[in-house]
C-alpha cells in the first residue's frame, strides 16, 4: 500500500491523515500482447434529451487516443465496453454513436455489437484477431449490472462469469467509475488476471502529483447540482482534514445559505425543495457547527423578470442562477494564493450564457494561480479553455469517482483490483 501524505495542518486541527492509493497492477505487470482483452471504459456522456445526439464527446476523445496507443504497442484482440446513462433516464442510449466516435478518433475501425452477452457477442468475441477491437453494447441493458454488491459477488453474476469464458484478461480503464461496485467493475477481477489500464493510470498519477507535495493551502471550489454527493464529500474532508477551505458555488452555495440561516427568497428554496435537498439542510448545519471551513457568497446574480440583476445576500429576490461580482473577487483572490485547488461542478447555471461568467472568472484565477489543480466533472470540463491549461492542470475523466477519492474513500474498482492481483498475480 503506498501511502501519499495528504495531510494538512488545516484549520480544523493540525493532525496528519492519508489518502492511501494501494499498489496496482498496470498493463506493463501483464503481457497482454495478442491476448483477448476485455477493457471497461466510460465513455458515458452528456446525451440531448431531444435529439438524443452526444452533446460533449471529451471522455470519448480521451479515451480514444489511449485505446490507439494500447493497440498499437500490444496488438491485442480488444473488447471495449461502457455504460450510457442509467435505466429510465433520456441519456440511457445504445453504444452505436459512441463506436463511430471512437472509430473516428482512433483512426482504426471499431466494431458495434448492439448485445453484451447473449449468442452475437460470445460468437464476436470468440472470432476476434488480434489487433481487432470491437465495442459491446450498453453494459446497464442488464440487470445485474446496476446492482451494486460486494466483488465476490458480482463475481458470481451471469455476466462475469459468460463474459470470462470468452476473455482471457481484464483492464479497467474507467476511473470515472471506480467509485460503483458493479460486475464489469469489481466482479470480472475476481475471474482472471486484471490491471488498471493507460487512463486509469494517467488519473492516479495526476493525484499522486497533486497530493504528493503535502502543500497547502488547499482548496476546494465545489458547485453544480450535485449536492448530495457533495456534501458526502465534504464530511470525509473533514473528517480526515483535508481541506483548509471549500468554497461553495451553485446549488450547494445555497444550500450553506440556508444552513446558516441567510434567507434567500421563496423562489430558491423552492427550487431547493424540488430538487430533493431540503432534507439536507440539518447535515449542512451540522457541518458548519463542527468548524468546516466552508465559505458562501457574498452576492448572487439573479434573473427577475428576464433580467439579470447582482444582488447581496440577504436581499435576494428573483432566482439566483451564478454567483456575484464581489464573490468571484474574493473567491478569485483565495484561489490565487492557494498551493493546491480541486474544483468540482460549475458556479452557475451555463447552459445559459448570462450565467456563466461566474464559472468562467473563476477558471480564469485557477490558470493564473501557480496551484497544482484538479478540475473534475463533465460540465465544468467543458468551460475549460484548452489553451490557456498548464501541466500543474490536471482535467480529470471523474467526477464523483475522484471526489470520493481524494476525501479519503475505498473506490471499489481498486479493492477489486487489489484482491485479484493476490489472487492472480501472487502479490
Ligand atoms: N445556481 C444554480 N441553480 C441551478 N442549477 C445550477 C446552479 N449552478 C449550477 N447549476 C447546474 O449544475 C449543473 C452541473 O452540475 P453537475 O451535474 O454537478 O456537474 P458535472 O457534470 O460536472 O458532474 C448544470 O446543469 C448547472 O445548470
Ligand atoms: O459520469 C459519471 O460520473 P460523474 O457524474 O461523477 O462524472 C460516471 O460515468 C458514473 O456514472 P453513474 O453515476 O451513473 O454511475
Amino acid at each position: 500500500m503506498e501511502v501519499i501524505n495528504a495531510g494538512v495542518d488545516g484549520i480544523n486541527g493540525g493532525t496528519m491523515s492519508h489518502l492511501e492509493i494501494p499498489r496496482l497492477p498496470t498493463i506493463r505487470d501483464i503481457d497482454i500482447t495478442g491476448r483477448k482483452v476485455f477493457m471497461r471504459i466510460d465513455i458515458n456522456v452528456p446525451i440531448d434529451p431531444d435529439t438524443s445526439e452526444i452533446l460533449d464527446d471529451r471522455r470519448i476523445r480521451t479515451h480514444a487516443s489511449f485505446i490507439k496507443r494500447l493497440v498499437e504497442e500490444y496488438r491485442p484482440a480488444l473488447v471495449l465496453a461502457s455504460h450510457q446513462g442509467r435505466p429510465g433516464d433520456s441519456d440511457f442510449t445504445s453504444m452505436e454513436k459512441h463506436a463511430e466516435l471512437l472509430s473516428k478518433y482512433t483512426g482504426i475501425n471499431i466494431r458495434y455489437i448492439p448485445d453484451v452477452i447473449g449468442p452475437r457477442a460470445l460468437e464476436e468475441i470468440n472470432n476476434l484477431k488480434p489487433g481487432e477491437i470491437l465495442l459491446l453494447d450498453n453494459l446497464r441493458l442488464l440487470s445485474e449490472e446496476v446492482l451494486e454488491a460486494p466483488p465476490e459477488r458480482q463475481a458470481l453474476t451471469i455476466m462475469a462469469r459468460r463474459l470470462s469464458s470468452v476473455i482471457n484478461i481484464y483492464v479497467n480503464d474507467a476511473f470515472a467509475t471506480a467509485h460503483r461496485s458493479q460486475p464489469s467493475i469489481v466482479g470480472l477481477p475476481l475471474l482472471m488476471p486484471s490491471c488498471i489500464g493507460p487512463l486509469f493510470e494517467r488519473e492516479i498519477e495526476a493525484v499522486k502529483k497533486v497530493f504528493g507535495s503535502g502543500e497547502s493551502p488547499r482548496i476546494y471550489v465545489l458547485g453544480g447540482s450535485k449536492v448530495r454527493e457533495l456534501l458526502r464529500v465534504i464530511e470525509n474532508l473533514m473528517r480526515n482534514k483535508l481541506a483548509d477551505r471549500i468554497l461553495t458555488t451553485g446549488l450547494l452555495a445555497h444550500l450553506f445559505l440556508v444552513a446558516k440561516g441567510v434567507n434567500i427568497g421563496t423562489e430558491n428554496m423552492k427550487i431547493l425543495e424540488e430538487k430533493g435537498v431540503l432534507s439536507l439542510v440539518p447535515r449542512a448545519r451540522y457541518i458548519l457547527l463542527r468548524g468546516a471551513p466552508v465559505e458562501t457568497p457574498v452576492d448572487l446574480k439573479v434573473e427577475v423578470n428576464g433580467d439579470v440583476r447582482n444582488t447581496y445576500i440577504g436581499e435576494v429576490r428573483g432566482v439566483a442562477k451564478d454567483i456575484g461580482e464581489n464573490t468571484v473577487q474574493i473567491y478569485g483572490d483565495l484561489i490565487r494564493d492557494a498551493r493546491i485547488i480541486v474544483m468540482r461542478g460549475p458556479a452557475g447555471v451555463i447552459e445559459d450564457e448570462r450565467f456563466r461568467d461566474g464559472t468562467l472568472r473563476i477558471l480564469d484565477a485557477v490558470y493564473s494561480s501557480n496551484a497544482f489543480t484538479l478540475i473534475a466533472g463533465g460540465h465544468l470540463a467543458s468551460m475549460v479553455n484548452e489553451s490557456k491549461l498548464s501541466n500543474r492542470i490536471h482535467v480529470s475523466t471523474g467526477g464523483n469517482a475522484l471526489l470520493l477519492f481524494l476525501s479519503g474513500e475505498e473506490l471499489p474498482a481498486l479493492k477489486a483490483l487489489e484482491l485479484s492481483a493476490k489472487m492472480f498475480l501472487g502479490w
